[in-house]
């Protein structure tokens, strides 16, 4: 069955969501704000991994396996040429040199994919091909380059030993061979190894079906005319649809809609049929036209609250819909959105996927400048990660703390990470940081 297109309908044992109530969300942290790891901690802890679906290997990249596999069949499956050249018995080769070549009958040939159809006699050759089955009575292969290259004799120039450029049956995996184990996410290296046993279907489970959403009355989408002076252009769901995709979402950029409760509700009901997961940007703060807050509870999400985190501090979350799909509902300001992605949405993502680790690996680096934050908040600063000639991982900051300065987001590399309790880092401290990007 296709993964994409897939309706929830198709899916071979959908998610019961309606028996187990959620549990009750988390109370405020020591700020009086909830905390950033009590909020993805309690969002995961309603999430359950999507059930497996047998993919085709190379649609399965990046998914995590919902089966042990073991080797059908012993790789190599037959000892084999490891060199073009020619199929000898060593002894018959020991005395060859320069000076003293050693010549034999060459009684045959076999080439790779063919049988070995003769027993090779002893003071005789066989003319072999890389990967094709040695013959019975034979054990080392000399190559070309050791040899005249002779078709109905052979002069060989170099001695052997039994062995030497054959490959042996199992010596890289035998049949039965524990290989893969559930929960491990296939990458290039595997699916290659899975089709080299003669698997073209794996049991993994599949990319989460997310729906990216901008809400906002002032939003164009690109490409288009900006219709007055206060209008902008939407970018939120381009931002977020592309970090759902790397994170491996099958991504729907349903674009936007305006602050219009109405329309707000509708959009998002359409989207039910299809997403595992609902994103929206906006509408989620205290604003005359935070529609968001104000309508989705009459959908089931009522999660509305307050996280000590800088940017980032209004979010939502629920369940929507007869078959409660999570819906997370970020905040508007475009680095805030970004940043709330990293903190909740890509970890909600992986665990729908059943991938862990859900969150990013925490690094240390050494700031370079001076950095601030403010107290009971957890920072999470655009930074610019650099490798110095002695290996040390630097991190500056990139820009100011405004959660509207996107073109400092886009140059920068990482997150640094302040805890709530600090409120100044020195020049020269170590501070955690999540990778955005690779670091040489
Ligand atoms: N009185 C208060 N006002 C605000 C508070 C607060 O605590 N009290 N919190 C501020 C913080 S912090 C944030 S973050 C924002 C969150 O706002 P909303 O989630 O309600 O989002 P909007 O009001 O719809 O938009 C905020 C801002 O972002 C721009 N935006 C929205 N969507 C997009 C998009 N798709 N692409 C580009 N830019 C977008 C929008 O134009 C606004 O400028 O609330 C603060 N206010
Ligand atoms: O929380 Mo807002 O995201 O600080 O700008
Ligand atoms: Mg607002």
């Amino acid at each position: 069955m296709p993964l994409f297109g897939r309706k929830k309908s198709d899916d071979p044992a959908p998610l019961d969501r309606t028996r187990e109530p959620l549990p009750p969300p988390p109370e405020p942290g020591p700020s009086g704000l909830r905390t950033l790891d009590d909020h993805r901690d309690y969002l995961l802890s309603c999430l359950e991994p999507l059930p497996a679906f047998s993919q085709h290997v190379l649609d399965a990249l990046g998914l995590s396996l919902c089966e042990d596999v073991y080797a059908p069949i012993s790789m190599p499956r037959f000892d084999n040429s490891a060199m073009d050249g020619y199929a000898v018995r060593a002894v018959d080769v020991e005395a060859a040199g320069d000076e003293s070549p050693v010549s034999l009958p060459v009684v045959g040939e076999v080439a790779a994919g063919q049988d070995a159809l003769h027993r090779l006699s002893p003071g005789t050759a066989i003319k072999i091909m890389t990967g094709a089955p040695l013959p019975a009575g034979a054990d080392a292969v000399v190559p070309y380059e050791a040899t005249d290259r002779g078709s109905s004799d052979v002069r060989v120039y170099a001695p052997s030993t039994a062995g030497q450029h054959v490959r042996y049956v199992g010596e890289d995996v035998e049949a039965g061979t524990h290989l893969f184990s559930v929960g491990q996410q296939l990458g290039p290296r595997d699916i290659g190894l899975l089709a080299g046993i003669g698997h073209d279907q794996v049991l993994v489970r599949p990319r989460p079906r997310v729906a990216v959403v901008s809400t906002g009355t002032e939003l164009v989408e690109p490409g288009l005319e900006l219709g007055n002076d206060h209008q902008i252009y939407d970018s939120n769901s381009y931002l977020l649809a592309a970090a759902a995709r790397q994170a491996g979402a099958h991504v729907f950029r349903v674009g936007l809609v305006s602050d219009d409760p109405e329309q707000v509700k509708q959009l998002i009901t359409d989207q039910l049929v299809r997403a595992d997961l609902v994103v929206s940007t906006g509408g989620v703060s205290q604003g005359d036209y935070d529609v968001v807050k104000a309508v989705m509870p009459e959908l089931g999400a009522t999660d509305f609250t307050q996280v000590a985190m800088q940017p980032g501090k209004p979010q939502g979350f629920g369940l929507v819909g007869d078959d409660r799909t999570p819906m997370i509902m970020l905040p508007g300001n475009p680095v805030s959105a970004f940043v709330s992605f990293e903190a909740f949405v890509r970890p909600a993502i992986r665990r729908l996927m059943g991938v862990t680790p859900y969150t990013r690996p925490t690094v240390r680096a050494r700031v370079t400048h001076p950095v601030s934050s403010a107290p009971g908040r957890r920072q999470l600063a655009r930074g610019i990660v650099t490798v110095d000639e002695d290996g040390t991982r630097l991190v500056e900051l990139a820009g100011g703390h405004g959660s509207h300065l996107m073109a400092d987001l886009a140059r920068a590399n990482a997150l640094v990470v302040l805890p709530e309790d600090v409120t100044a880092v020195e020049a020269g401290e170590d501070v955690d940081v999540w990778l955005l990007d690779e670091v040489a």
